[in-house]
């Protein structure tokens, strides 16, 4: 493909992306799978060259662009080589018109910033928000000792962490296919150590998703003891199990929850769990690094409906704890309606329980909790709190 046959990939891909964060349509990546998926033409550079065209204007517009031209102008405006590639030959875009605006640029939609800002996020902080994020792992001490994989670094603070080299093709690491390393933020490990989780107990992880967390709670159990994996969600509960087999987790039980139903479904788990992780869905304003057209998908009502899912899925976690027993209440958001405030309501509508003061090796206490930021912690953002039931 010649340079500005890649610019005009890209625009149609953005025009693809904003169609799809605007109608709740199919992420970025999905996106960006299925349209080369059949151009067969376009080779691996190409294919690397567009998405990073891609991505550097889905992270420069913080509101969702009119157009992938208007998003593409953008990046156009800061880098002449590809302003150069709007040249009408060919299969390159227009020449540009005198006219034609640039999609602004920013971190995220006004809106948004503005509840940043009221839930104490410091405008130093947002430029990190929407930054590139390392690619990082985790070693699984139940398959290896020690891992040596070229250019790989230790994260401080994370006995079995791991920050590859950027572009590392995970999938094709011997250590990945033998079970030894999982791909995590390094957030996602730090968060999941308020758990306190130790060989011998049963852990419900409550919104267990595909099982990120559920596996390095499994791990640092030593394979003793029962962890619970529930979600409502089939699809991604059903990626948990090959998962765990690779891994060599043999003490995890997975179980679909009906949404409204869930306690009557976890009967068996009533007030006795030792700990119940509850990874709450959230807007992800924390994850934007990874996912930043995340950003033009949020709606003021999508917040509201996720407030009321948290605080259901709270209830619902709170009637397994056994007393004294644990709950660790984690959001990759960093809206205090989904962090902080949401656990102090909790709190107040539920006197007996107490926060725990957290200890964790990264963040900054916040409200019940603590916080994690890009900025302060190169990880990426979270709010995790730890309460006791009485
Ligand atoms: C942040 S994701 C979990 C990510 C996962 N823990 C991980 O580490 O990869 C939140 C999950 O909550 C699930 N969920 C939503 N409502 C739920 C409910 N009422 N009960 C249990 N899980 C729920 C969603 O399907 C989603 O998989």
């Amino acid at each position: 493909m010649t340079p500005s046959a890649r610019t005009q990939a890209a625009i149609e891909l953005l025009d693809q992306i904003i169609a799809g964060a605007r109608d709740s349509g199919a992420a970025a990546d999905t996106l960006i799978a299925r349209y080369f998926s059949t151009r067969r033409y376009a080779g691996s550079k190409d294919r690397r060259a567009v998405r990073e065209l891609v991505y550097a204007a889905i992270r420069l517009a913080g509101e969702r662009p009119a157009s992938g031209r208007a998003a593409m102008l953008a990046v156009a405006q800061a880098d002449p080589e590809i302003a150069a590639t709007f040249d009408g030959v060919g299969h390159g875009p227009a020449t540009i018109g005198k006219h034609e605006t640039a999609a602004p640029s920013g971190v995220a939609p006004t809106w948004i910033i503005d509840r940043l800002h009221s839930s104490d996020l410091g405008y130093e902080e947002f430029e990190a928000l929407i930054s590139r994020a390392p690619l990082d792992a985790r070693i699984n001490r139940m398959i290896v000792e020690e891992i040596d994989i070229e250019g790989a670094e230790p994260i401080p603070g994370l006995p079995d962490g791991l920050r590859l080299p950027s572009g590392t093709q995970v999938e094709n690491l011997p250590a990945y296919n033998h079970g030894a390393i999982e791909v995590q933020d390094a957030g996602s490990q730090f968060v999941t150590l308020a758990a306190k989780a130790k060989p011998g107990q049963r852990i419900v992880d409550l919104c267990a998703g595909a099982g990120g967390k559920t596996l390095a709670l499994a791990a640092v159990m030593e394979g003793q003891g029962e962890v619970l994996a529930t979600d409502t969600d089939r699809m991604r509960l059903s990626r948990m199990a090959p998962r765990a087999e690779r891994a060599r987790s043999g003490i995890i039980e997975t179980r679909l929850l009906n949404p409204g139903r869930e306690v009557e479904m976890l009967d068996d788990w009533l007030h006795s769990a030792d700990c119940v992780l509850i990874d709450a869905p959230c807007s992800g304003t924390g994850t934007w690094r990874r996912n930043p057209e995340a950003r033009w998908r949020l709606t003021p009502d999508r917040i509201e409906r996720l407030v009321e899912t948290q605080k259901h899925v709270l209830e619902v976690g709170a009637n397994l704890v056994k007393p004294g027993g644990a709950l660790v209440y984690i959001v990759c958001s960093l809206l205090d309606e989904e962090g902080a405030g949401q656990v102090a309501d909790f709190l107040t509508a539920n006197p007996g329980w107490k926060a725990q003061p957290l200890k964790l090796p990264v963040g900054r206490k916040h409200g019940p909790g603590v916080r994690l930021t890009p900025a302060h912690d190169a990880t990426d953002g979270f709010f995790v709190a730890r309460l006791i039931a009485p």
